[in-house]
């Protein structure tokens, strides 16, 4: 037998027909053509779940332009680490495990942070490393990522959850929220020229102007629907290492020798198996060849394609002897629900099969008493939707670092040079007491004393709609940055990190929910470096501490975080500086100091970071909320004044073509368009 990778899926199929009893349902929260697997069967905690296929490749075969951490296909790669395997002898390259067009049920099972809060998962997934038995006798090693019910019982009908990991969301949450951000701003700009037109006419605006808000709002009952993208992927085989791994004799790991693999770049939301595919492609030759010879309009396809669909492991819920299955079109690049009558096969739309399907799952949710959160905004999400493919503007996400009239300088801003700091007596008195005894020890980490001089930083609006920042942010805030006051050598100092300084502990069982946005400024300084940078801190009384930036900072609140991992055009990075906690030693306090490490900085050039992928984990969600917001409110303001402006021109006293124009009208994202609070 070849060592045949799409061969190896089928297998991983089969058994899964044999041993994991689970459903694909279309999902309530999410609309239309998003499928999640359901458990067909109660499981034990700790009980096997299932486990994934898809196609085997070497991850540096795999189509790169795929695998950019900002494209949302990204999300459908498990990452397979050579590490990973090098205890079975594997010596090959990283490999990944392709699912963006088959798989398994699992591949739909959505991440729990979607839904809970919590973050409570159901299931965890584990590596695992199966024989494969050869014609020759000999046995290769394939890897399986397994999951198996992690947290808990998980009762029949719920849905299975997984914890896909912030490697694998923080990129995709940054570039959803730029891209939603960037609807929200047309619907903003087509609202404006609707004012423009009814302030022409004398038709009353003032009850249309939005709220202007300068805070961020958040409600946690209002998370946006999970996303829905799929593409088919030219599939390649690997194996050279696992064939290395053959040769040297692959072993069986013992029950717990898993390794664990949790953090995959994945998130599942609708799919189905590639051979599926071909079945139903078969299964269309049936019918025409049937049609041919039997034109009745009511013609079933032929016995057996029930269960032999059944038998592909894609079988949706069951509803008075309706089966559905999900499949992939690679030529639409869709997924689809297909509903198969009992005893017959019949191709429905998919909100045929998403009704059928709707009616299950609710009874089953019921059942289950699993609880979700409302996902839409409603209104807003199909408004912005439209906006989007409307438009078929590409965003214009720069390369380089933006041209100084991008920028307005900002004013009046009460800005502070030193940390508050907000500590329990007794902490700071521990503070006091390292400084003391660190004597005249000068480290890599202690500077003599605060930074003096006047600022390298300058605050700045953000006026160019080039900016993703500007994107991001609803057009009634403020959308800031800092850029360079003056050229900062390589190495240099910039600034330090200014807020006010909490135990960590103390300042997240203070914030709720619903400040997520509130910790839009904060920076977490880990035990670990504050313990580098002065060695005689008490190891077990330092705990991680946060620097709040929201009320109390300087300049470098305002860092905006890079919007693209690669190098810039002219060969610099987009995030140019870093950040390091040092000792000050004549504050006997801990800072955290920028420092243009990576390259000089020239004056006007943006200071750019990387706020890490936890980061847009936990904000994502919240922004894309308050854009939706936004952009229900503009929407609704629209609608109003386009309802009186119709009813001016039914009268003749406004232009109907006028109306229609604004009606219309597509506004440019491309053109620099200075922000208007
Ligand atoms: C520390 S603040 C930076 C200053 C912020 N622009 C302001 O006006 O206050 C972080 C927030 O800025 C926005 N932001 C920063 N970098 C961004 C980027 N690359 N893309 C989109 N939004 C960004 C997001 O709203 C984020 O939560």
């Amino acid at each position: 037998m070849r060592c045949d990778p799409a061969a190896a899926t089928v297998e991983v199929v089969k058994l899964m027909d044999a041993s994991t009893p689970q459903q694909i349902q279309m999902s309530k929260e999410s609309g239309r053509n998003c499928f999640v697997p359901t458990a067909a069967e109660s499981f034990r905690r700790g009980q096997p779940v299932g486990f994934f296929s898809g196609i085997l490749q070497e991850q540096d075969k795999a189509d790169r332009a795929l695998r950019q951490l900002d494209d949302s296909r990204n999300l459908w790669f498990y990452d397979i680490p050579a590490s990973a395997l090098a205890g079975y002898g594997y010596t090959g390259p990283d490999l990944v495990l392709n699912m963006l067009d088959r798989g398994s049920e699992l591949r739909f099972t959505q991440d729990a942070k979607w839904h809970n809060p919590n973050g409570d998962n159901n299931i965890a997934a584990v590596l695992w490393v199966l024989p494969m038995q050869l014609a020759d006798g000999s046995s290769l090693p394939i890897p399986y990522i397994f999951c198996h019910a992690q947290t808990r019982q998980i009762r029949k009908g719920a849905e299975l959850l997984l914890d896909w990991g912030d490697e694998c969301w923080g990129a995709y949450h940054q570039a959803q929220v730029v891209k939603q951000g960037a609807a929200m701003h047309r619907l903003h700009w087509k609202l404006a020229r609707v004012q423009q037109l009814a302030a022409q006419y004398n038709i009353p605006t003032a009850h249309t102007r939005l709220h202007q808000s300068g805070r961020l709002d958040f409600t946690a009952a209002a998370l946006p629907a999970t996303p829905v993208a799929a593409a088919a992927a030219p599939g390649r085989a690997m194996t050279e290492g696992l064939t290395a791994a053959a040769a040297a004799g692959a072993k069986r790991p013992a029950s717990g020798e898993a390794s664990s693999s949790r953090a995959a770049k994945l998130q599942v939301v609708a799919g189905a198996y590639g051979h599926v595919r071909q079945q139903q492609q078969q299964q269309e030759q049936q019918q025409q060849q049937q049609h041919a010879s039997d034109p009745a309009p009511d013609a079933g396809t032929g016995t057996g394609t029930t269960s032999d669909q059944q038998a592909a492991g894609s079988s949706g819920g069951d509803a008075d002897g309706v089966r559905c299955i999900v499949v992939f079109d690679p030529d639409t690049e869709e997924f689809k629900m297909q509903q198969i009558q009992a005893g017959s096969s019949s191709s429905s739309s998919e909100d045929d099969g998403s009704s059928e399907e709707e009616g299950s799952s609710e009874e089953e949710e019921e059942e289950s008493g699993e609880e979700h959160f409302s996902v839409r905004i409603a209104g807003a999400e199909a408004a912005v939707e439209s906006e989007e493919s409307r438009s078929g503007e590409q965003l214009p996400v720069p390369a380089a670092p933006l041209p100084q009239d991008a920028f307005v300088p900002v004013a009046g801003l009460q800005l502070q040079q030193q940390c508050v700091w907000q500590l329990p007596h007794g902490l700071l008195a521990d503070y006091e007491a390292a400084g003391t005894a660190l004597g005249n020890r000068i480290g890599r980490l202690i500077v003599e004393g605060p930074l003096e001089g006047a600022p390298k930083l300058r605050v700045v609006d953000v006026a160019s709609l080039h900016h993703p920042a500007r994107w991001c942010t609803p057009p009634n805030v403020a959308a800031r940055g800092a850029v360079a006051a003056t050229v900062i050598d390589r190495g240099e100092a910039i600034t330090d990190y200014v807020g006010v300084v909490h135990r960590e502990a103390d300042f997240s069982s203070k914030s709720s929910a619903d400040d997520v946005l509130d910790q839009a400024y904060c920076f977490t300084i880990h035990a670990k470096d504050l313990l580098q940078a002065c060695p005689t801190l008490s190891e077990t009384r330092i705990k991680d501490l946060v620097i709040d930036a929201r009320e109390v900072g300087n300049e470098s609140r305002f860092i905006n975080c890079a919007w693209a991992r690669e190098k810039r055009p002219d060969g610099k990075p987009h995030r140019n500086y870093s950040a390091r906690v040092v000792w000050v030693k004549s504050l006997k306090r801990p800072a955290v100091r920028l420092f243009a490490d990576r390259c000089a900085i020239e004056e006007g050039e943006e200071l750019v970071a990387h706020y890490g992928d936890p980061y847009w984990v936990a904000m994502g969600r919240s922004l894309q909320v308050l854009q939706m917001k936004y952009a229900k409110a503009a929407l609704q303001q629209q609608e109003k004044l386009l309802r009186l402006l119709r009813a001016a021109a039914a009268e003749g006293r406004v232009p109907a073509d006028e109306v229609e124009a604004a009606a219309e009208h597509k506004p440019e994202l491309n053109a620099i368009v200075k922000f208007q609070a």
